[in-house]
């Protein structure tokens, strides 16, 4: 039966981790995660903290999962390279003109990326070493709900057995049969790291935060890009003017939109490449970058042998402990969909050990998961949004701060940063914390503790902060939302300074 084991096992030696073919190795641990990226790992060393027998099973040459090796870090670190080497961010202070470097090269770029993901593997290999957490190379496969084979270098599988499991799979670029990729002019999010050189100009397709974010780096670059995006907007989940802030400084930098396009193909010809829409535009570019949604990578795990199914687009569905249909099968991260970050998934590994084993969590994982996207400029956010909260009638005042007006943005030169505080009308609680420009994605914990703490704007009036920093950009929001309650409440005659 399903979830239920027939008969007691002793463990057997460990592990082939190095590949060699053992088929009469008979292994059985506590816990079997199948995937090393953020939510594996934290599984898996949840599960030896609490002194149980965990191993992770990951593919040849991609420890530390697509986070490390082709998704958020070599991602973040180019764009880190771009804005040092391009010496965008320093424009305002010392002219257009300003560069670090003129011709820049893959090479220049690529140095940095592969020195940080050498890093973080070996950091990643370190933490379960000493935790005592084998890695197991190779695929894995379901054979019945208590048994994995691992495929070996050799191609013999080596069965393994465990009581529990976490699926943190995670997610490929999806590839529609009608776009030829080829890894140079026709690309997708993984293959965009191997590009020989920064083409003159460029096609993303979809406008999710992939798309934003390589949009943003290639024009930085100087490359002409063209962004097609089906929906009328972009990034919806988003506040609206952070929104169209980002539009205005990415059309500054020459990026052209074209929403409410679908891409009906996508030629490869040999001086170049044409995007043809369903509108009947076509598009020349050298480059395209396909960047319209990814795919669990559930085809290979042979779930069904399991007794799961996944969805068309390859996840599995869980219940709030991260539970799936089967009690002792437990899918985190991506593979499970929204919101599908590295933060988040680094957590649901760690809930799913937990539960897996009996041990107490917090609660629920709620609302007060940060977004950062790594567009230049950045966005960050926590909470609601003034349309969520306008659709939901809550009565809510709103708290504006702009860099341009705090010493640090001059002294670091970012005239167009902003902070907006979002503040129940009555309760004067925080319930969302938006942030463009410089630091956003770590200005943003700030509102993120105090929400998760109940502050109200008040705790944020009365604080003392650092002086020259962007941080002071809170009080600055949360003086003008308190300015802003007076004069409602002098209107009415109620003056109501403090939360009741
Ligand atoms: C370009 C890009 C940029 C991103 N930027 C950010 C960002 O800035 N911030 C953020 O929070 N998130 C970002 N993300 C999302 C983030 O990378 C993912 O949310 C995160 O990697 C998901 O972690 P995971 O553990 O679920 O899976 P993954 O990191 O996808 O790891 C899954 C692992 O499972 C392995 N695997 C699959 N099948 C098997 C099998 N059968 N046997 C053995 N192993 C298997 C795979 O080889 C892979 O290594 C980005 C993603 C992309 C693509
Ligand atoms: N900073 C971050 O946290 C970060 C960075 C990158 C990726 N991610 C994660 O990776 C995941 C995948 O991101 P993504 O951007 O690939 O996917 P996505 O699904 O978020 O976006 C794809 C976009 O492509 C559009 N699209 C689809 N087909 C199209 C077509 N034929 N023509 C034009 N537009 C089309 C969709 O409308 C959508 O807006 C996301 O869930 C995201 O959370 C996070």
């Amino acid at each position: 039966m399903i979830g239920t084991r027939t008969a007691p096992r002793s463990p057997g030696p460990a592990p082939a981790v190095t590949g060699h073919p053992v088929r009469e190795t008979y292994v059985d641990y506590d816990l079997i995660v199948i995937g090393s990226g953020p939510a594996g790992q934290k599984a898996a060393i949840a599960a030896a903290k609490l002194g149980h027998r965990a191993a992770v099973v990951e593919r040849r040459n991609m420890v530390g999962g697509v986070c490390i090796n082709t998704g958020t870090i070599p991602s973040k670190t180019l764009r880190e390279a771009v804005l040092y080497l391009t010496g965008l961010n320093q424009r305002e202070l010392y002219g257009q003109a300003y560069r670090v470097k003129e011709d820049i090269t893959v090479a220049d770029l690529s140095a940095r990326t592969h020195h940080v993901i050498g890093r973080e593997i070996d950091v990643i290999r370190n933490q379960l070493a000493r935790n005592h957490v084998p890695l197991i190379a190779g695929t894995a496969r379901f054979v019945d709900p208590h048994t994995i084979e691992v495929d070996s270098e050799h191609g013999i599988p080596q069965p393994i057995t465990a009581d529990k499991f976490v699926i943190a799979v995670g997610t490929r670029p999806a590839r529609p049969a009608s776009v030829d990729f080829d890894g140079q002019t026709i690309v997708d999010s993984d293959q965009i790291l191997d590009l020989h050189h920064v083409p003159s100009s460029m096609v993303v397709v979809g406008a999710g935060v992939i798309g934003i974010e390589y949009a943003s780096m290639f024009a930085a670059l100087g490359t002409k890009v063209t962004v097609v995006e089906k929906r009328p907007q972009m990034l919806e989940f988003c506040d609206l003017e952070i929104i169209e802030a980002l539009k205005y400084q990415l059309r500054d930098l020459a990026v052209t939109f074209r929403f409410s396009e679908s891409v009906r193909t996508v030629e490869r010809h040999t001086g170049g490449t044409l995007t043809v829409l369903e509108s009947g535009k076509k598009i020349p570019a050298e480059t395209v970058l396909y960047s319209a949604g990814r795919q669990g990578v559930t085809d290979t795990l042979d779930i069904g042998a399991a007794g799961l199914q996944a969805d068309a687009r390859g996840r599995i569905a869980v219940d709030e402990n991260f539970r799936t249909d089967v009690p002792h099968i437990y899918a985190v991260g991506d593979v499970i969909g929204f919101p599908a970050l590295a933060a988040t998934s680094m957590e649901q590994g760690r809930r799913a050990s937990y539960h897996a084993f009996g041990e107490a969590v917090g609660g629920k994982l709620g609302d007060l998961q940060p977004i950062g996207i790594y567009s230049i400029p950045e966005i960050s956010y926590v909470g609601r949004t003034e349309d969520e909260l306008t659709t939901e009638n809550v009565p809510f005042e709103v708290g504006v701060s702009r860099y341009r007006e705090l010493a640090r943005g001059a002294i670091l030169g970012d005239s167009y940063g902003m902070l907006k505080l979002l503040v129940h009308a009555e309760s004067r609680e925080l319930l969302g914390v938006h942030v463009f420009g410089t630091n956003a994605t770590e200005l943003v914990h700030i509102g993120q503790m105090v929400m998760g703490c109940g502050g109200t704007v008040d705790f944020l009036v009365d604080a003392v902060f650092n002086y020259p920093t962007l941080a002071e950009s809170y009080k600055v929001a949360a003086l003008d939302a308190v300015n802003k309650m007076r004069a409602i409440a002098r209107v009415t005659g109620r003056p109501q300074l403090f939360a009741e």
